[in-house]
């Protein structure tokens, strides 16, 4: 697929932009600051609903403004559609699809399909599980829209489970000294018979969302390997393995988290080899949405003195990880910037993968962003990823710098000043279609 319009009211450094784009490879060029990044970010929230960069909705609509409007028009195959979303901070954003009545911004999921790479991804290597639950959580969520609704119910659950286990928390410290442990009255009782409802809804909603990212992991780590492969010489292998906290595999985390196929125009090598020990979903790989239920039953029994000494919920999809390895070792400590880089580029790549496997109809291909990338790849690195990327259906490419887009890649370049676009320039580069 492609965007062939975007339109942003009050958005960002926006007050109003109308931008025109067609298929192939488009550079937004401008200096520093001048609202690039803005625009990319807009066509990702169309895809996952989230910015890439920030966790609320306040700073997505302009200074002074109260809500801001981000619409794009998608051309699918001989299919053209259009999607609206409504950022409404404090309210629960709304979306329209082809013009027609309101629907819920989570009714938008599932239609426009992108793969947006930012040097924020290198949190992803670099930061803690929250990230990489969410890389997997977004993806799942444009591949398969009904898990945003499990993934909801999970989240509600959870928050009113730890606020149970805060209060009995409380509860417990405000007693001590009592001859009695406070679990045994008969407060301790209803307690324990809420959790143990709390703990059936929480271990059906988690099981789902845990089957669907396992299956996700396993799909995702010979990618992921294959385009770690391809964007460097080869000499590492990189992989990738999920870990559960239903299995006591992940260390204890201090943060608490509420909170017919169409043909394949980017090839993707070696696809099939595995890591070492065929890392892949980890302990739950093969297992059924009602075994992981059980499993997560019998962990959260399990580690239900440890929660009430703690008030949080220690054990489910919220507290895991998907570790990321580099030869042997971990990625998070050990890979070079470059190296990095490339293993955060590599994860991307492998969702634009996955998401071409699931096309079923031609035209279905995600579109490709890439966000100020190739000014930090070295010259062997950029000439690789512009042969990845230049045969996508779209590629839409920010840089500050012109000269570090290499010329392999063509396409059309689009200058960007502040608030605006004032000239979208066609130049001719390379093999590129202009
Ligand atoms: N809510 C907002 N209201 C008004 N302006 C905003 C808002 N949020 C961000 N900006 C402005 O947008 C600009 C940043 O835009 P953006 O991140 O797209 O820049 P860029 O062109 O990608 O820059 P760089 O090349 O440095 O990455 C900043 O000047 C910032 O002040």
């Amino acid at each position: 697929m492609y965007v062939e319009r975007l339109s942003l009211t009050d958005f960002r450094s926006y007050a109003q932009l109308d931008l025109e784009l067609s298929a192939g490879v488009t550079v937004l060029v401008g200096q520093n600051g001048v609202g690039k990044t803005n625009l990319v970010e807009a066509l990702g929230l169309l895809s996952t609903l989230g910015s890439h960069r920030v966790s609320s909705d306040a700073p997505l609509v302009r200074f002074g403004a109260e809500r801001a409007l981000v619409r794009a028009g998608f051309v699918r195959g001989s299919q053209r559609s259009t999607l609206e979303l409504e950022i409404l901070p404090g309210k629960a954003n709304r979306g329209r699809v082809n013009r027609g009545s309101t629907v819920r911004a989570r009714d938008l999921l599932g239609i426009a399909r992108t793969v947006l790479f930012a040097p924020e991804d290198l949190g992803l290597l670099k930061g803690d599980p929250s990230a990489r639950r969410r890389f997997l959580d977004d993806l799942l969520t444009v591949l398969l829209p009904h898990l945003a609704g499990t993934k909801a119910d999970y989240d509600r659950v959870l928050k009113q489970r730890n606020a149970l286990l805060k209060s009995a928390r409380s509860a417990r410290f405000s007693r001590r000294g009592s001859a009695m442990d406070p679990m045994d009255s008969a407060g301790g009782a209803s307690v324990a018979s809420t959790l143990d409802v709390w703990d059936s809804h929480l271990a059906r909603a988690g099981a789902r969302l845990l089957a669907a990212r396992v299956k996700l992991v396993e799909r995702l780590v010979p990618h992921i390997d294959a385009a770690y492969a391809q964007l460097t010489d080869g000499s590492k292998v990189a992989r990738a393995v999920y870990r559960s906290s239903l299995e006591g595999a992940v260390p204890d985390e201090e943060e608490t988290h509420d909170g017919d196929h169409a043909p394949s125009s980017v090839a993707s090598p070696r696809v099939g080899a595995q890591g070492a020990d065929g890392a892949d979903g980890g302990g739950l790989s093969g297992l059924g949405v009602d075994e992981i239920a059980d499993r997560f039953l019998g962990a959260l029994a399990q580690a239900r003195p440890r929660e009430l000494e703690r008030g949080l919920t220690l054990v489910g999809p919220h507290r895991d990880d998907l570790e990321l390895l580099l030869g042997d070792a971990p990625a998070k400590g050990f890979a070079s910037h470059g190296e990095t880089w490339s293993f955060a580029l590599a994860l991307r790549l492998a969702c634009y993968y996955v998401m071409l496997d699931d096309s079923t109809v031609p035209g279905d291909e995600p579109i490709l962003i890439l966000d100020d990338v190739f000014a930090e790849l070295d010259a062997a690195r950029r000439a690789r990823l512009a042969g990845i990327v230049a045969k996508a259906e779209q590629v839409l490419v920010t840089a500050a710098v012109d000269a570090d887009i290499p010329a392999e890649l063509g396409g059309r370049r689009i200058q960007v000043v502040p608030g605006a676009i004032v000239d979208a320039d066609v130049v001719a580069r390379g093999d590129g279609d202009v």
